[in-house]
This record gives structure tokens, C-alpha cells and sequence, in this order.
């Protein structure tokens, strides 16, 4: 019972959830009202949640008898009373603050502020730069709050007015601005064509309302300067990712235009308007007294406004309604239209649910469709993202280029009408997998690390074998690339996890890039990577952690081998240099044997106009005398020297032996030389000898040749220079001794040991820090499967 008699409770409160919260906000008197004389307040706030409208005064009597008109004193009761010095703040936090938490439960909420015009309806919702409205706290506390979730938030928004029966899209730079259509979906309404924007956070949602704002169309009118004369709606759809499903829930802020007497205004635009304000409020009203009365027919569709509103006034919406009101007497209709309008809304009820997508209940009901209707606009705003993404992607593209066969091979193969024909030929299941990949090329471009350039040849890899391709080597100037085989066991990884874990993947496409543009066709790759099916774990986790703990290791070594690896094209170059020199000593020694000169002696006759020599060979001789009728020439067996009689030191058989001996054992090195530098011009030399190996035989050529020539040099001194005549020829006058000198044999092999030793000592320089003959064994630079 109320306390003011014979006044009628209009409205009455109720906390239950499916009901329309409704507030009454009356605003402080304008300057204007204040000035005005006749001017005076219609309200008596009785307590939080009821106010008296034109209440009796206190000379009842004489208000009673007077002709004046009698105060109507109505008590309505609303969910909450807000009077004229409660700031916007102090509303939010009483009784808007719960829409986030509703929002985060799946819920869809809409709050609209009703009102006469200049009741305070867009400085409620909007407000001013000092005094932010309910969208502008809203906005801060719904980042603040689901933004600390990270993963899984997505916020959108769209921004639209009715205007003359009109929807046009706030946030589209079209002038002048569309009609949209509205398109009935099942039990909700959608408006094609509308746009969305995904602000990252509340000041960019605010800088988009702003945008909204401006175009919004306002005129002055007698009771308000800045009156807007449309309806706007500001949706924000929430996606939130939870582990058992995704919420998605909308929040519509509404600030309807104020109604208005169209008799007041001579210009036709604004009669227009008016008219078209009036009769979309008409219709929500309307549309609120059937709802409040519980009627089947809700004439939803008289109006764009009612279309709109269905779902909040009808549906699955926890809705707020704040009715706006001027204190004065001057706005008196107005307020108490407003009044009785949000007493009728009180009645209505909503049956709110929750929207959420759940995986495993995936039956279609009317929540679901307004779920997934969200969810469309979503996937929208990341398809139109993506399609900027992939636009800048391609401008990218245009200045990073792919950087190795091996990339660039992947990437194609990433592409379906590119796919390796080999790949079926390929062993390993990692590798279809890799090549059938189809998140490959974005994960590769996204992880920076690869790059595409469109119009550059791409070349396949080259297989080394069945279960090996090619990948560039690091740290070497790109003219300088060598091949090396680089084998890694990684049954389970990704070539994306090959990119992240093998730093040199990353160091060759940034020296890569660094080169200039011209260059980096010319791409002499390679390292080989072999990758090997080791594991059998059944647990695709721990495989996968062994396998990047392998390939993390296998990197590390690459690494500290990097510097020690042999450059092939060099040395295939430096060997063939080699296999000439080692060729031309060969030549050398064998001219030395076919010449058989080692040493040669003079022969003296006591009459000096006679004149001989004698040649002496490995195993023959040649002595030429000439006694003043011609030369003589005849040959003989060294063994006839060594079995001479008559000479003072004879030539021993030792050295003729030592000689044979030291001679065929250069022969035979010298050909193995040669034979053995031959396969390795067209190996990779650790894969049969080694530049090590091939030093050894070269040294061990030239300590042959030297034995050889300490042979002669031994027989020289022990023979060769105190007699090589026989004695007839010692009877006959004729002398040899101290007259020898080597020969162009000997010579000969001096020179070419000294070459073969410098040859020896180069292979040895050039093959410092190699590997001796063979590659490592697989365990040294790899990792087996027992390391694991
Ligand atoms: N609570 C308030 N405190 C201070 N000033 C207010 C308050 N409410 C409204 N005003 C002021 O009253 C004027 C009219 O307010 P507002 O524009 O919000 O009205 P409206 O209901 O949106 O009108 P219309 O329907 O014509 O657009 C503005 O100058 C506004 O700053």
C-alpha cells in the first residue's frame, strides 16, 4: 500500500532472471527547465525502487477546490530508481556491471535506453568525453575481463541505425549510406551486408563507436540541441573457447531516438523523421503491451525497430531496459509515456538460455541457430582478416624468396597441383606426411623462416639416396656451397620443426636474403638430410620430443663440424689438379726408366783425341768409343758390371737390387696414385679416400723415389766413379775413373720426388682436420637409435 493515497502501483518488482530488468533514470533539470518558471519537478522518490509521479502538493485543499488540473501522484516501482545525482558510474556498478558476467556464461544481453527526447537516453549510453556512458564502462570491463582468458576470446562488433525506416551501416564508408535488408532467420532477424570490425581492445572499440557516432543522424530539436533522430544498435559478439564447447553470446546497445511531436516542426524532413520516429516507438510499444499481456501475435514486424528488438524483447536475451526521464513538468507526456512503457515491460518475460556450441550435442534448436549465427559473423571477420593477411603475405612473398631446393621444394609440394612426382617412391611415411602437409606452406611462412620468391625456377631436390634430399649448407659464401649429407632421425617431425630446431636452416635464409637479388639464383646447395624411421614408440608424444631432442643434437653437431666440412666443388677441382701432377711424375718416372740414363761416365784414352762414355741403366749399358775411325757404340748387361773383374770397387749386386726394388715399388704407388685419385673426383672424398689418403700414397710415392735415388747415389759412389770398364778396354788405355756423372734419369726422379713431396704436403694441408678415409662412422654425426 502506498503511502500516498490513492495512488495506483503500476509496477512491481521481482528478481527473476527471464523478466526485463527495468530502471529509471531521471536526469538533472537543463538549464533551459531551471529558467523556466511554470517548470517544476514531477517526481517524488519514494526509495531505490519507487517513485511517485506528479505527486500531490502539500495545499491539497486548495488544489482540490482551484480549477487546477488534479496531480495524477502515481506510484510506479521499478527495479531500480536512479535520481538526478547518480552518475553513470554509480549505475554501472548497481546494476550493469553483471552483463559481463552474463556475457562469459554464453548469454545474449541487450540494453536499450528509452525516453522522450532530451530525456538523457545517448548520455546514458554514449555519454561525453568526461562522463563515459554504459558502452564505454562496458567496453573497459569486457577486455579487462575476458581478454585475461588469452586464447580462445573473440570480440566483433557492428554498428547500425534506423533511420526513416531505413537500416544503414554505421560503420560503412558508403555515401550515402545503403539500405540494408533484413533477413528473417528462423526465430531472429539478421541484416545482410552489415559490417563487422574485430577491435583488439576498448579504446579501439570506442574509436569505432566515435566513427559510428558522427555518422549518426542527429538535428537539433527544441528540447535538445544534439537529438538524435534514429535508432542505433551497437552489437559486440563474444566467442569464448571453453574446454567443453564455445560460448557465443551478443550484447546490443540501444539508444532508441526520442519520440516526438511532429506539430512542432514546419520543415518536412523533420516531420518526416518524426513521423517515423513515432511510429517505430508505436510499435514497440505496441509489441510490449501484447508481450506484457501474454498474447500469441506480437506485431514484431509493423516496424524495422521491433524486427530488431524481437530477440531482446521475446527471446533468448537477458535484457535492461532503462527508461530515461526529464524531472520537469515541461516534458511532462513524455515522461509519463516513458513511465508507463517501462511498467508494461516489466510483465514481460524473456527464456533466456544459454548459447553454447557444444561438440558433442550438436542438435539444432533455435539457441543453436543464434549461436551459430555468431559464430558465422566471426569466421567472417577471420576469413576478411585472412584475405588482408594473405594479400600482405603476398607482397612479402614478392621481396623474401625461398631460399633452398629443399624449402622451396616443400613448399610446392604444399601446393596441390604441385605435387612430387617421386613422393610416392619415397620410403618413409614422414616424409608423405610432410609433403601431404597442407598447413605447411602458412606454418612456413608464418614462422619466418622460409620464404617464397614467385617466378624463380624452383628446383627439385636430388636425391642422394632412396631416403635423403638436399637442404643448402650454412656459413659458406653461396658461390662456395658444397654438398654434405646430414643425417637425421626424425621419423615423427615436421619440416616446420626441421626450420625451428636446425639453426643452419635459418642462417642460410638470411645470408640468403643479404645477398644481392641477382645473385641468389646462383644456388649451389647442399646438404644432404637423411631421414631414417628409427623409432617404433607408439606414443606419438614421446616420440616426437626424442625426435626434436635428436634433431636438436644432430643440429649442434652440424654445427661444430660446420667449419671442418669439405667444400666438394673445390675439391673436385684441387683433385684433378692433383691426378695431373701425380700423371706428370708418373710421366717423369716412367721416362726415367725408358731412358736409362742414371748415370753416365766419361771414358779417357791416353791419346786425347779419342774420346767414349758409357751410359749405365737400371739393367743395361751403353758404351760408345770413338778411335778416331767413328763411333763405337755397344750395349751390355749390368750384370756384366756387377760380375766385372779388374774393377777396384765393383758394383755390388745390393744396390742393383735396392734399385729394382725401390724402383717397381714406385711404379706401383705411383699407378695406385693415380688410380685411386680417379674415383675420388667423382665421390665425395670422405665416402672412399680421403684428401688424407690420397697425401699418404703421394709421400709414400716420393720415400720410393728417394730410396731409389739413394740407390744410385750409393752406386755411384761405390762404383760408378773409380771404374766401369771392363779390363781389355783398361788394357787398351782407356780410363773411367772419377769421370761420372748422374744422368738424366736421375735427374729426372730427383725432380719428380720433389714435386710428388710438394704434392704429398698439399693434400696434407687440404685435408687438415678431414676425416682420414671414410665419413664418420653413422653414430659420430648422427644419432642412432640407442642415443635416444
Ligand atoms: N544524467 C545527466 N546528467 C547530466 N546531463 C545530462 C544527463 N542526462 C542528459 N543530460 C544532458 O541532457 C541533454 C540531452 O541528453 P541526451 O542527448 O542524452 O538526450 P536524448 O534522450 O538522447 O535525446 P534525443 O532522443 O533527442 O537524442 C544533453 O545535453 C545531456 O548532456
Amino acid at each position: 500500500m502506498s503511502r500516498h493515497g490513492g495512488s495506483i502501483v503500476l509496477a512491481r518488482n521481482s528478481v527473476n532472471l527471464n523478466q526485463i530488468k527495468v530502471m529509471l533514470r531521471i536526469r538533472p533539470s537543463s538549464k533551459k527547465e531551471r529558467g523556466n518558471p511554470s517548470s517544476k519537478n514531477v517526481f517524488e522518490i519514494i526509495d531505490e525502487e519507487s517513485v511517485v509521479f506528479d505527486p500531490n502538493e502539500n495545499n491539497d485543499l486548495l488544489a482540490m477546490y482551484s480549477k487546477k488540473r488534479q496531480p495524477k501522484n502515481l506510484q510506479f516501482s521499478y527495479d531500480h530508481i536512479f535520481g538526478p545525482e547518480t552518475t553513470t558510474d554509480e549505475i554501472y556498478d548497481q546494476s550493469i556491471r553483471d552483463v559481463i558476467n552474463h556475457l562469459q556464461d554464453g548469454y545474449n544481453c541487450t540494453i536499450f535506453a528509452y525516453g522522450g527526447t532530451g530525456a538523457g537516453k545517448t548520455f546514458t549510453m554514449l555519454g561525453t568525453p568526461v562522463h563515459p556512458g554504459l558502452t564505454a564502462l562496458l567496453a573497459e570491463e569486457l577486455y579487462s575481463t575476458l581478454m585475461e582468458d588469452g586464447i580462445g576470446v573473440e570480440i566483433i562488433c557492428s554498428y547500425l541505425e534506423i533511420y526513416n525506416e531505413n537500416v544503414h551501416d554505421l560503420l560503412s564508408d558508403i555515401h550515402p549510406p545503403k539500405a540494408l535488408q533484413l533477413l528473417e532467420d528462423g526465430s531472429s532477424v539478421v541484416v545482410s551486408d552489415l559490417s563487422w570490425f574485430r577491435p583488439s581492445n576498448a579504446e579501439e572499440l570506442m574509436s569505432i563507436l566515435r566513427t559510428g557516432n558522427l555518422r549518426r543522424s542527429q538535428l537539433p530539436t527544441d528540447t535538445n540541441k544534439e537529438s538524435s533522430r534514429s535508432h542505433a544498435i551497437f552489437q559486440v559478439a563474444v566467442s569464448l573457447k571453453r574446454r567443453f564447447g564455445t560460448f557465443c553470446s551478443k550484447l546490443c546497445l540501444v539508444d532508441l531516438a526520442g519520440s516526438d511531436r511532429a506539430s512542432l516542426h514546419t520543415d518536412m524532413r523533420r516531420r518526416v523523421e518524426g513521423a517515423n520516429i513515432n511510429k517505430s516507438l508505436l510499435a514497440l510499444g505496441s509489441c510490449i503491451d501484447a508481450l506484457a499481456d501474454g498474447l500469441q501475435h506480437v506485431p514484431f514486424r509493423n516496424s524495422k525497430l521491433t524486427r530488431l528488438l524481437k530477440n531482446s524483447l521475446d527471446g533468448n536475451c537477458r535484457t535492461i531496459m532503462i527508461a530515461n526521464v526529464s524531472p520537469s513538468s515541461l516534458a511532462y507526456d513524455d515522461t509519463f509515456s516513458t513511465l508507463k512503457y517501462a511498467a508494461r515491460v516489466k510483465y514481460i518475460k524473456n527464456s533466456v538460455k544459454k548459447n553454447l556450441v557444444s561438440a558433442r550435442n550438436a542438435s539444432v534448436s533455435a539457441r543453436d541457430l543464434e549461436a551459430a549465427k555468431v559464430e558465422i559473423a566471426l569466421l567472417q571477420m577471420e576469413i576478411e582478416s585472412l584475405r588482408v593477411e594473405n594479400r600482405d603475405l603476398k607482397t612479402t612473398v614478392k621481396e623474401h624468396v625461398c631460399v633452398a631446393p629443399e624449402f622451396r621444394d616443400r613448399l610446392q609440394s604444399c601446393s596441390p597441383v604441385n605435387e612430387p612426382d617421386d613422393d610416392d617412391d619415397l620410403p618413409f611415411t614422414t616424409r608423405n606426411k610432410i609433403y601431404s602437409d597442407p598447413g605447411c606452406r602458412s606454418s612456413l611462412q608464418s614462422s619466418g623462416s622460409v620464404f617464397e620468391e614467385p617466378g624463380m625456377s624452383l628446383e627439385k631436390p636430388r636425391p642422394r639416396s632412396e631416403s635423403s634430399y638436399e637442404i643448402p649448407r650454412t656459413r659458406e659464401p653461396l658461390s662456395r656451397r658444397s654438398t654434405e649429407t646430414l643425417e637425421i632421425d626424425s621419423p615423427k617431425s615436421t619440416f616446420r620443426e626441421h626450420t625451428d630446431v636446425i639453426p643452419e636452416f635459418r642462417d642460410y635464409s638470411q645470408s640468403w636474403l643479404a645477398e644481392p637479388k641477382q645473385q641468389r639464383s646462383v644456388i649451389v646447395p647442399i646438404v644432404h638430410v637423411q631421414e631414417r624411421q628409427v623409432y617404433r614408440d607408439p606414443n606419438p608424444n614421446t616420440e616426437r620430443r626424442q625426435s626434436l631432442t635428436k634433431l636438436q643434437r644432430a643440429a649442434n653437431q652440424i654445427d661444430s663440424k660446420t667449419e671442418t666440412k669439405i667444400d666438394e666443388n673445390q675439391n673436385r677441382i684441387f683433385i684433378w689438379i692433383a691426378l695431373l701432377v701425380a700423371s706428370f711424375c708418373f710421366l717423369m718416372l716412367f721416362t726415367s726408366i725408358l731412358v736409362q740414363r742414371w748415370v753416365v761416365s766419361g771414358a779417357k784414352h791416353e791419346n786425347p783425341e779419342f774420346d767414349g762414355f758409357v751410359q749405365i741403366g737400371i739393367y743395361t749399358g751403353k758404351k760408345s768409343f770413338n778411335v778416331g775411325q767413328g763411333w763405337n757404340t755397344t750395349d751390355f748387361q749390368i750384370g756384366e758390371l756387377v760380375l766385372m773383374e779388374g774393377r777396384e770397387n765393383s758394383l755390388n749386386a745390393d744396390n742393383l737390387w735396392g734399385t729394382v726394388i725401390t724402383m717397381y715399388t714406385c711404379i706401383i704407388l705411383e699407378v695406385s696414385a693415380i688410380i685411386l685419385a680417379i674415383p675420388v673426383l667423382f665421390c665425395p672424398a670422405e665416402l672412399i679416400l680421403g684428401l688424407r689418403g690420397l697425401s699418404v700414397v703421394n709421400f709414400l710415392c716420393f720415400l720410393a723415389n728417394v730410396a731409389t735415388l739413394i740407390c744410385w747415389m750409393c752406386a755411384y759412389f761405390n762404383a760408378f766413379q773409380y771404374n766401369v770398364l771392363p779390363q781389355a778396354e783398361l788394357n787398351d788405355k782407356w780410363s773411367s775413373i772419377g769421370q761420372a756423372y748422374f744422368g738424366f734419369s736421375f735427374w729426372s726422379l730427383i725432380f719428380e720426388s720433389t714435386v710428388r713431396l710438394l704434392l704429398a704436403i698439399a693434400l696434407l694441408f687440404k685435408s687438415i682436420g678431414k676425416p682420414f678415409n671414410k665419413r664418420p662412422a653413422l653414430g659420430d654425426n648422427t644419432i642412432s637409435s640407442t642415443s635416444a
